[in-house]
């Protein structure tokens, strides 16, 4: 039995890396986390990667995009069935392009067609609402950092780190009231973190990632490279600020003539970077950073990241949490917010005008 105003609501993430679909269920009210559920990974197959990595930078009426949404659904439904138990969903979608001072921002798939299919509630479109209204449309996941923060009992200011495709940094002070509170969050993408590494690894190798940074950690760091990346004027503008998956292409080109390895340790090397000029912009430095996506299995990232900090960098599994599911619990979070009218985004985690809640419903009846 669920306390009142607590739903079970399942999130799901198609992230920047394109490896697959993350779905996983929280209990909340959409303020507090009162438990987590159950989780499921369905991974792309290799012609399904080629689909989602040919429709990159695609906008819906692009061809190819609708391909690729279709392509999204389907994978979404699949996953999703195995979770009868939900009361509503959050489906973020893959995204395929993002271009918030521009055309806008664009995550494929439909998410009327779930939940139609699965007679569930679902929420979706998340980021376009607040791209409307002067936001980046990203990060989401921080008002969901904030609730966590307060679940595990922070007492200290402290930081969340999502080393997906694109890193993002959030900084939680926890002893605030609320996420709206004025100095309790501030949010932005770091730079690239895993998609370069990966793009790297099959370019060259075949490979889809370099498991445990085992080819980085041969290699040395081209410091020309790294040198220049450093200053690139992203990690001058003031937060918060989002970016698209390859908003930082030349970097790739720039290891072109770089043996595998010392390619491999300068692009993980530049994810850490990334990581450390972000922490610059913090009001206050922090003692811990909890780190949640895929990067936090690369031992030679997170240790590059805690010489370049010299704090904590431990992964979120250190304070009980579930670094492979954190994305896609944040949308089931998200989803319960917009449900209940609560805000999604703040001036400070997306430079919003005012706080928005962005996130469109589709019910099982609607006809379309
Ligand atoms: N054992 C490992 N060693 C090194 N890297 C790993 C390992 N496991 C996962 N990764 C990296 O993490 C990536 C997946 O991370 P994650 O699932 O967090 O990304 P995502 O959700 O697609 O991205 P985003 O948060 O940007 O949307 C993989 O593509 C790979 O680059
Ligand atoms: C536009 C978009 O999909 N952005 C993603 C991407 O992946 C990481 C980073 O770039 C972050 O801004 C965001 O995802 C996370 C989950 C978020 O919205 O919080």
């Amino acid at each position: 039995m669920l306390k009142t105003g607590v739903m079970k609501a399942l999130g799901t993430m198609s992230g920047t890396s394109l490896d697959g679909v993350d779905a996983a269920v929280i209990e909340t009210d959409g303020i507090e986390i009162a438990g987590f559920g159950d989780h499921a990974y369905r991974t792309y197959a290799t012609e399904e990667r080629d689909i989602l990595r040919a429709a990159l930078g695609c906008w819906p009426d692009d061809p190819g995009a609708e391909v690729a949404a279709r392509l999204v659904t389907r994978a979404h439904a699949e996953l999703m069935a195995g979770f009868p138990d939900a009361a509503i969903a959050g489906f973020h979608g893959q995204t395929l392009a993002h271009d918030p001072a521009g055309r806008g921002t664009h995550q494929a798939g439909d998410g009327a067609a779930l939940a139609r299919q699965l007679a569930l509630p679902v929420v979706w479109d998340f980021r376009t609402a607040d791209v409307r209204l002067g936001g980046q449309g990203a990060p989401l996941a921080p008002v969901y950092h904030f609730a966590l923060a307060k679940w595990i009992g922070a007492e200290a200011p402290l930081a969340f780190l999502n080393l997906g495709g694109v890193g993002n940094l959030t900084w939680v002070d926890p002893s605030k009231a609320a996420p709206e509170a004025d100095g309790a969050l501030l949010a932005f993408d770091t730079g690239p973190a895993n998609a370069p590494i990966n793009d790297l690894l099959m370019r060259r190798r075949g490979l889809s990632f370099d498991e445990g940074g085992a080819l980085a950690m041969k290699g040395s760091v081209a410091g020309d490279v790294l040198d220049r990346f450093a200053e690139h004027p992203y990690f001058f503008r003031m937060p918060p600020k989002s970016l698209d998956r390859d908003d930082f292409a030349a970097l790739s080109t720039q290891v072109e003539g770089l043996s595998d390895a010392d390619a491999a340790a300068t692009l993980t090397a530049a994810a850490a970077v990334a990581v450390v000029r972000g922490a610059e912009h913090f009001p206050v430095p922090v003692e811990r950073l909890l780190v949640t996506g895929g990067g936090r299995k690369n031992p030679v990232l997170m240790t590059m990241i805690a010489e370049g900090l010299g704090c904590d960098v431990v992964a979120v599994e250190e304070v009980g949490l579930d670094g492979d599911m954190l994305e896609a619990q944040a949308f089931a979070y998200l989803a319960v917010r917009v449900a209940r009218g609560l805000p999604t985004s703040f001036p400070s985690t997306t430079g919003v005008a005012a706080a928005v809640g962005g996130g469109e419903i589709s019910y099982p009846g609607a006809t379309q």
